[in-house]
């Protein structure tokens, strides 16, 4: 019997579950979007119950498409919006409180607290030299950190046992097996900024700062592993569950970039830049990340990453907000009919910005506006304040001495060519687009695929990788120059609203 692998790829805006063949080949796919909740400026959370209903579903959408035998699955992956903190009841599976989405800047205050404290101690750079991460409320410490202050009786019910954390995999887990299995993998580990990169075990030192007691915490596991089984009500019968890894460490091994100098790039509500520095865990002077790639077998690789938080979201912003447009898709052509030179430029801090410039006060700013400026000269600006955001990162990576000669591309926003030749424009590099775009869920399905004996090592999935399109760069330095200087300018302006400077 022809075996599949199942990939759950629950992200920030959706759920998605895809069917895999080992060629690589998507069978079936089940996708749901579900609601997003701001309830103050800069909160977003998402309500637990909607993302695990929207992932079996998706999930049962995906077989019943495929319409095979349920038993010819072989194993599921899953991959995940990383970071986002859920904490529920051991007993009931409910959730304490809504999950604090990876986006969400409520504790800026106390990571700016928790830095200005390290510096008086002479310790500036403690946290980083752990976990790899930089004092900031994308990560999940200070997130669960509020929840067991905030949320009446939990730190209690913590101490005492009866809560569990996890970020979305580990909740996910949790449910798919019928509560049984609690445990996450060491690439979304590396991001709680509580586990340790190094000894890659969670770090008494960092659960007494954070005040998190480790009853709560999940074991940690190998990315491709033995996490379980379904409870055998959800799909007919048990599947087993043999990888688990973040989204975008997932779509590093989706796009193939297994060796070390290997650097994707992925396009979707955030964007998220990963170099793979293999068994070296490079410790960033500019303000960089490093975390887990996947553990196999017990052998961490390494990427370094830069996250940028407004990416698509910055179009679905244009759509929803601004109603500019009633599809993402037709902003590539809106912004064809902009004027040249670029003169709208727009730097989308509406959550903070995240790498470099890690200022979680900033916020969005349009400069440039003319009489004769519109919707096509808004969308460019939108569609570029993506790249100039990827520019800052590769600025950042040529400190440090890594240079990534290609960029392997996928996501949502990475249909849009337009916004791939200004990126490649603006890189003075090659971008690279594959067929496969579902590279994250392809990625967790391999890891599974792996783990369960279909694939015999990580080179196979090298050999499915295809390029779709290349972009290549049709500007000068001169250009790329005026343009970058001019963003840098922009970034400035916008920071120094609220004292901060570049
Ligand atoms: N043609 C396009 N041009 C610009 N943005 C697009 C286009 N198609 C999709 N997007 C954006 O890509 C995002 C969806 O990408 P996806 O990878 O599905 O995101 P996520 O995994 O974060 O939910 C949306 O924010 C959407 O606005
Ligand atoms: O859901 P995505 O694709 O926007 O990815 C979110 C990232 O994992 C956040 O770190």
């Amino acid at each position: 019997m022809e075996k599949y692998l199942l990939a759950i790829d629950q992200g920030t805006t959706s759920s998605r579950a895809i069917l895999f063949a080992t060629t690589g080949e998507a069978i079936a796919i089940g996708r749901y979007a579900y609601e997003q909740h701001y309830p103050a400026d800069g909160w977003v959370e998402h309500e637990p119950e909607d993302i695990w209903r929207t992932t079996l579903r998706s999930c049962q959408d995906a077989i019943s498409r495929a319409d095979l035998d349920v038993g010819s699955i072989a194993a599921i992956g899953i991959t995940n919006q990383r970071e986002t903190t859920v904490l529920w009841h051991r007993k009931t599976g409910k959730a304490v409180h809504r999950a604090i989405v990876w986006q969400d800047r409520r504790t800026a205050e106390f990571c700016d607290n928790l830095q200005r404290n390290l510096i008086a101690e002479g310790n500036p750079d403690w946290i980083q030299e752990k976990t790899g991460l930089l004092p900031d409320p994308y990560f999940s410490a200070s997130k669960l950190a509020w929840l067991l202050e905030n949320v009446p009786g939990a730190r209690e019910e913590a101490e005492a046992g009866n809560l569990a954390f996890g970020t979305v995999d580990c909740f996910l887990l949790w449910h798919l097996t019928g509560g049984k299995v609690h445990a996450t993998d060491a690439s979304n580990a590396s991001r709680t900024m509580l586990f340790n990169i190094h000894t890659q075990n969670w770090d008494d030192e960092l659960l007494s700062r954070f005040n998190i007691p480790d009853s709560i915490l999940p074991e940690v596991k190998n990315s491709a592993d033995d996490f379980g089984s379904t409870d055998a009500r959800l799909f007919g019968r048990k599947i087993p569950i043999t990888a688990m890894i973040g989204d975008q460490q997932s779509a590093t091994v989706g796009q193939g970039c297994l060796s070390t100098g290997m650097t994707k790039s992925t396009y979707g509500t955030g964007s998220f830049l990963l170099m793979n520095t293999g068994e070296k865990a490079i410790q960033s002077d500019h303000r960089l990340l490093t975390t887990v790639a996947y553990r196999l077998q017990g052998k961490t690789s390494y990427a370094l990453e830069g996250s940028i938080f407004m990416a698509g979201a910055t179009m679905q912003w244009l759509r929803d907000k601004l109603r500019l447009f009633d599809d993402t898709a037709q902003s590539e052509a809106l912004a064809r009919q902009a004027q040249p030179g670029l003169p709208v430029m727009m730097v989308p801090a509406f959550t903070g910005l995240g790498a470099p410039w890690w200022d979680a006060d900033a916020r969005a700013a349009i400069y440039g506006l003319t009489r004769d400026a519109g919707i096509p000269e808004l969308v460019a600006a939108a569609l570029m304040s993506v790249c100039f955001q990827t520019k800052d990162l590769q600025k950042a990576m040529e400190s440090d001495g890594l240079r990534p000669t290609t960029l392997r591309v996928d996501g949502g926003m990475s249909a849009n060519n337009l916004m791939l030749q200004n990126l490649a424009d603006l890189l003075g590099c090659e971008v690279s687009r594959p067929k496969i775009t579902e590279t994250t869920a392809l990625g967790a399905a391999f890891l599974a695929g792996l783990h369960c004996g279909l694939f015999n090592s990580l080179g196979d999935i090298e050999s499915l990788w295809q390029q779709d399109r290349a972009f290549t760069p049709t500007k000068d330095k001169d250009w790329r120059d005026h343009h970058y200087n001019r963003w840098l300018d922009a970034i400035a302006r916008t920071r120094s609203q609220h004292g901060r400077g570049s």
